[in-house]
């Protein structure tokens, strides 16, 4: 899926990121097409956040280049990353609680609007609020305060106020954490569907929910990018086995089996 002639969108080359000399990153290079649903694996501490950060603006990179088209993201600050394009979610949640689900995808969507039309009386929906609420399916509920959703539906939420934003890609951390079944098999189909218009990359260590729904995967090891390939070809993988899942391999058989 990436090779050399397909269409680009974000082109990470040789990034590293030292925190008191210890290497977070160490060299990640990782190129991700356009409306391409990816998704990034890695055992605990293998720098899948600090990229992330990095992509976003939240952390500099003591080396290394991050392309989103034909813009350089290193030395952007986060809000002009925003404005290019690149939304993501965090692992706590930005919410309003006393807020309409409504609400909540307005102000999201206020983000990117000039300040001029934010001057102007708005009436109505805008459309990207419009668009954002049908993706995620939340209309009926789209009056209701935000402190009074699920689990499920505030991540929804979260991934529909970044939609809001039409941001060109989307970083999502762990959207299924701490899910019930049902919910995600609703945030695969979601996330299936925000693809489409979409380039998505997804931290996730699921991986019953990677089979379902992942076709590219790039694992992430003490830094560096260990393997790439079909959710197939990663399983199979015997250093992922082992590295990834952090047991004997014989036990992370049967743990991906
Ligand atoms: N601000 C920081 N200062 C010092 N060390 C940090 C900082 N942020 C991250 N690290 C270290 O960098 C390494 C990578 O962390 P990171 O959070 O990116 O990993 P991760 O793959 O996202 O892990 P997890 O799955 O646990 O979230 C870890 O060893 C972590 O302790």
């Amino acid at each position: 899926m990436t090779d050399e002639s397909e269409d680009v969108l974000l082109a990470v080359t040789g990034l590293e990121v030292a925190f008191d000399g210890f290497k977070a990153l160490d060299g990640v290079d990782l190129s991700v097409g356009r409306g391409e649903l990816r998704f990034l694996i890695g055992p605990n501490g293998a720098g899948k956040t600090t990229l992330i950060d990095v992509v976003t603006g939240l952390t500099r990179p003591t080396g290394g280049s991050v392309r989103f088209g034909d813009e350089e993201l290193v030395g952007r600050r986060e809000h002009e990353i925003v404005r290019l394009g690149v939304g993501r979610t965090f692992q706590t949640s930005v919410v309003f609680e006393e807020l309409t689900v409504l609400e909540n995808l307005d102000l999201a969507a206020s983000f990117r609007r000039p300040l001029w039309s934010l001057l102007r009386r708005r009436r109505g929906v805008s459309e990207a609020v419009e668009r954002a609420l049908e993706t995620t399916g939340l209309q009926s509920l789209a009056s209701s305060r935000a402190g009074v959703l699920s689990h499920g539906q505030r991540q929804w939420l979260e991934i529909g106020m970044l939609i809001a934003q039409e941001p060109r890609l989307l970083l999502l951390d762990e959207p299924v954490a701490g899910m019930a079944q049902d919910e995600r098999a609703r945030t695969g189909e979601l996330l299936t569907q925000v693809a489409r218009d979409h380039t998505v990359i997804v931290v996730e260590h699921d991986m019953d929910f990677l089979r379902r729904y992942a076709s590219m995967v790039t694992v992430l090891h003490e830094g560096r990018v260990l393997m790439e390939g079909s959710v197939e070809q990663v399983r199979a993988d015997p250093r992922v086995q082992e590295i990834y899942l952090g047991r004997a391999r014989e036990e992370a058989e049967d743990a991906v089996r």
